[in-house]
Formats: C-alpha cells, structure tokens, sequence
C-alpha cells in the first residue's frame, strides 16, 4: 500500500520539486525534504510544499550539542513537520531535549548508521562494530531518550523491531531488485523492506531520476 512510501525530493528547485510531488501524490504517503531543497528553500519552501497537502518529513539530520539541537528544533515549530530527524550519535540528552523541543504531533526520529556506510566505514571512524550492532546500540540509546524511532538500513529494522515494539521505524537506501546503488552500501528492495518491519520507506532517486517517476512509483507500490 502507497501510504508508506515517503519520496525524497532531494533538489534545490522548488519548481522540480512541486513537479514531482504532484505527479506522485497518489502513489505515496508523503514526501521527504531534505539538506539539499532545506538550504536552497528554506522554511517559506517547506511551506509551499505543505500546501500540497501530503504529510511532511523533514529530513534535516540535526546534530550538535542539546541546547543548540533544542533551539533549532524550536525555530522549526510553526512547520509542525510530520517527522524530523537528529543523529543519534548526538547522544541520549540531545535526543531527549529534541522531542522536549518538538511540536507534540512531530515524530522525532534518530538517524543510526547511515546506509552510505558499511563495516569498513565505520572502523574507520572508529566504531569497532558492524553495522547490526551499531544500529542495535543507537536504537537502545533512542529509545531510553523517549524519542518516536530510528532511521536504518533494511538489514536491521527487524531485529530493531523486536528490540522496540512500539517504535516507529524509517529505512531509506530502497532500491528495486536490479536498481542503480549509487552512494548507497546497505541496501533492500522495497518488499523485503517493509517485510522486515518498517514503518516507512524513503525512496528518492529510483522515483525523482526515472523518466515517468508516477510509474516509478505506481511499480514500486504494486510490490509492496
Ligand atoms: O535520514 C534519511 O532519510 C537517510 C538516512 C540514511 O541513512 N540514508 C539515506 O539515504 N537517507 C536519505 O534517504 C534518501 C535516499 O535517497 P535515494 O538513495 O535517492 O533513494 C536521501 O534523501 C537520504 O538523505
């Protein structure tokens, strides 16, 4: 069913965006409006979008110190976005003060590992783990911090979901079988995906770069 599929409209133009999002509105159930059409739109963008009348992500993966995360947090209010992202790597006070900071009715949910990393990625950074695990940690640290969900790869949504019943699970790095990768590393189809357990799919490119993204997205949905 469409409802779950969030498309990412990760442009700066404003024009493309609203493009997109009306050719696809009935195959999706809103849209994600990342770092790209944030810092090009800003807040007067974001509403243009809202007027289409689709539930809004705002993807704006905030990370720094509480206080700081709070205040961003607080100047986003009058969007009232249906979901926000922060890092969870920001750390459990950053977290709890995030959905102090958040309007009441706005998911906010933590990015765990992104799904342009892999293992090797992350012992480069100095995370000795896999990814499973990383994923598993972060979500523990979300959940005690009383945020809504996490972001992860499709490969751990289902052991985050026994972990986490309630919680409410976004997994972006979709891709249709034979899809191009691009920066993506851990990677599902978009069937096995919500299989696995998540609550909502971000699918960008696979919809925004096809030639008729209302197909695009009519094809993914009759898989799900
Ligand atoms: O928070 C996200 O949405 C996100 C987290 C993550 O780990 N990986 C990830 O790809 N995303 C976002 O999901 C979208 C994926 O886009 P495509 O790879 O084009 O489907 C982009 O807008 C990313 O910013």
């Amino acid at each position: 069913m469409s409802g779950c599929i969030y498309v990412a409209l990760d442009t700066t133009d404003l024009v493309r965006a609203k493009t997109i999002a009306t050719k696809v509105r009935n195959h999706v159930g809103g849209i994600k409006l990342g770092l790209e059409f944030f810092m090009a739109n800003g807040q007067a963008g974001v509403r243009e979008m809202a007027a289409l009348g689709l539930p809004v992500f705002l993807d704006l993966k905030l990370h720094d110190i509480p206080n700081t995360v709070a205040k961003a947090i607080q100047a986003l209010r009058p969007l009232d976005p249906a979901i926000l992202t922060v890092h969870a790597a920001g750390g459990r006070a950053m977290m709890e003060d995030a959905k102090a900071a958040a309007p009441p009715g706005t998911k906010v949910v933590a990015v765990t590992v992104l799904t342009s990393l892999d293992g090797s990625d992350l012992a480069a950074i100095g995370v000795p783990d896999d990814p499973h695990a990383q994923v598993a940690r972060l979500a523990n640290l979300a959940r005690e911090a009383g945020i809504d969900g996490i972001v992860c790869s499709g490969a751990e949504v289902a052991a985050a979901k026994k972990a986490w019943p309630q919680g409410f699970f976004v997994v972006p790095g979709v891709r249709p079988a034979g899809g191009d990768a691009g920066d993506q590393k851990r990677m599902m189809t978009p069937a096995a995906a919500r299989r696995a357990g998540a609550s909502i799919l971000v699918i960008g490119r696979p919809i925004t770069a096809a030639e008729d993204p209302d197909a695009a997205a009519r094809a993914i949905e009759a898989t799900l």
